[in-house]
């Protein structure tokens, strides 16, 4: 037993004087009064905060009062005439400025009357000190096909957090798909969720542009509805995607956006085709040199095309730190179909002479305008030796969750990367990480049919190189 107990706090002594809470009687009419002038107060408080349904009433009312029946249907159906001229002779501004405003007025009290029990369900709301905080949805915005929910975070919380739970949240509202994103200030994040599906129907071929930004080169829709832009420039890409998946729709969309650059020697496009030439012969012209018959020829052109990337480093070094393209000093594109067939089912020694000069390739051609577009079905460490060699990765449809971790490594799937539940009915869809960006976006390549292909490639040829040979013209 302790000698001493030591408490601390402060200690309340008891007081010599000890009196109860007076009691004042008030006549009736002043209870009243107080009842009705709070009412009152409270009703002008309600009719300001909610000015969008009590000044349209309000409104209406006045136009009964004085005018019958004829005059709020009149303001009804001129308000409808007006808004269909709108819709119809300025689409854009309209949803901007007139649907959107009022639809995502319409949806905050929706999202409302749910983001208790949502919240809740879905593990975020959080328990602190006897009570249950939740995070403050604090506005909505409607876009096309998306509505964008400005959410402020309980502390503790991260983005990360909501897109743990994305998946929950968008059953509970409903919606196709949530996407959960930092928000425009720390504590914040932002809730896309996704309605309609943009990405549903293929994607038509999309414009050539004149000249190629090699910094954005359009190559599909985004799931938001925006053009997916390709930064070539800096970076190696790789494509992945089990059969059928649509890999090759990503490399000719990619080489549509440089057809231009092609044609005018900007660009030099080499082509590997291990199966033949069944996938990248259908636009050989656009081709300035082409390999598809034997594992060495194509062995001989990843090492002249890594002799072009020793040449221009030693000529650039301490000048640039990006080689710029020129007509004479051209952007090297080495375009691989599938380059499992190069890096696993070649014989041992055109396989290591492969991996070795390919190694290299990726690892120094990107500072100095020579860039590998890599397609390949298997994403396991036997056929795709390094994929951090990559940094720009496309994942297409995969067979299995696992293989989205390797694709883009851990987190990505958590995050919405669902390879592995794009269906097969949407061939072309893929996800890939945007730059700035920790969760993946979801996009649609354009889809360009074989005789888009041919036309593509006649307009836009290029002189070939076909297995080491030069030729003249084109070989469609
Ligand atoms: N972006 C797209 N939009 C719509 N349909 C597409 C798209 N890409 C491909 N397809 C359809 O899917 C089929 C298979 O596409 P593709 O041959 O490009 O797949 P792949 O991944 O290259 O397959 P494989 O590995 O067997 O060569 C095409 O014939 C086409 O009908």
């Amino acid at each position: 037993m302790p000698l001493v107990n030591v408490i601390r706090g402060e200690r309340i002594d008891t007081a010599p004087l000890n009196v109860r809470t007076p009691i004042v009687r008030l006549p009736i009419w002043l209870v009243l009064s107080w009842w009705f002038l709070k009412g009152l107060a409270l009703t002008l408080v309600l009719a300001c905060r909610y000015w969008y349904v009590t000044g349209p009433a309000a409104l209406l009312l006045w136009l009964y009062v004085d005018f019958g029946w004829l005059g709020p249907v009149g303001l009804v159906a001129g308000l409808i005439c007006a808004g269909c001229g709108w819709h119809f002779g300025h689409r854009s501004s309209f949803l901007r400025w007139g649907w959107f405003p009022v639809l995502g007025r319409w949806r905050r009290g929706v999202y409302r009357r749910r983001w208790h029990p949502a919240m809740a369900t879905a593990k975020l709301a959080v328990s602190f000190d006897g009570h249950t905080v939740l995070p403050v949805l604090k506005r909505v915005r409607c876009r096309p096909g998306c509505d964008e929910l400005l959410v402020r975070m309980v502390t503790g919380q991260i983005p990360d957090d909501f897109a743990a739970a994305a998946e929950r949240l968008a059953h509970t509202f409903g919606a196709r798909a949530v996407k959960a994103l930092p928000g425009p200030r720390y504590g914040e994040a932002l809730l896309l969720v996704m309605r309609g599906d943009p990405l549903a129907a293929t994607v038509g071929p999309l414009p050539v542009p004149d000249v190629p930004d090699f910094t954005a080169l359009p190559l599909g829709i985004r799931e938001d509805g925006e053009i997916y832009l390709l930064c070539l420039f800096g970076t190696q890409v790789l494509i992945v995607g089990a059969t059928g998946a649509g890999k090759g729709s990503v490399i000719w969309s990619l080489l549509r956006a440089l057809a231009a650059g092609i044609r005018s020697g900007l660009v030099q496009v080499w082509g590997l085709d291990p199966k033949g030439g069944m996938e990248l012969g259908i636009g050989l012209d656009l081709f300035t040199r082409f390999a598809c018959k034997n594992a060495e020829a194509m062995a001989d052109m990843l090492d002249e095309a890594l002799a072009v990337v020793q040449e221009r480093t030693a000529r650039l070094m301490g000048l640039t730190r990006q080689h710029i393209p020129t007509v004479d000093d051209p952007l090297y594109l080495i375009v691989i179909d599938e380059l499992a067939a190069l890096t696993s089912y070649a014989d041992r020694k055109t396989k290591e002479r492969i991996k070795s000069s390919l190694g290299l390739l990726l690892t120094q051609g990107r500072a100095v305008g020579v860039h590998v577009v890599a397609a390949i079905q298997d994403p396991r460490k036997e056929t795709l030796p390094d994929r951090n060699l990559f940094p720009t990765r496309i994942a297409l449809r995969l067979s299995e969750e696992s293989e989205v971790e390797m694709v883009f490594g851990k987190g990505m799937r958590d995050r919405g990367a669902l390879c592995d539940r794009i269906p097969m009915a949407t061939p072309g869809v893929a996800f890939v990480a945007l730059d700035g960006d920790p969760t993946p976006m979801r996009v649609r390549f354009s889809f360009l049919t074989d005789r888009q292909i041919r036309t593509m490639a006649r307009t836009y040829a290029a002189r070939p190189v076909i297995d080491g040979q030069w030729t003249e013209g084109g070989a469609a």
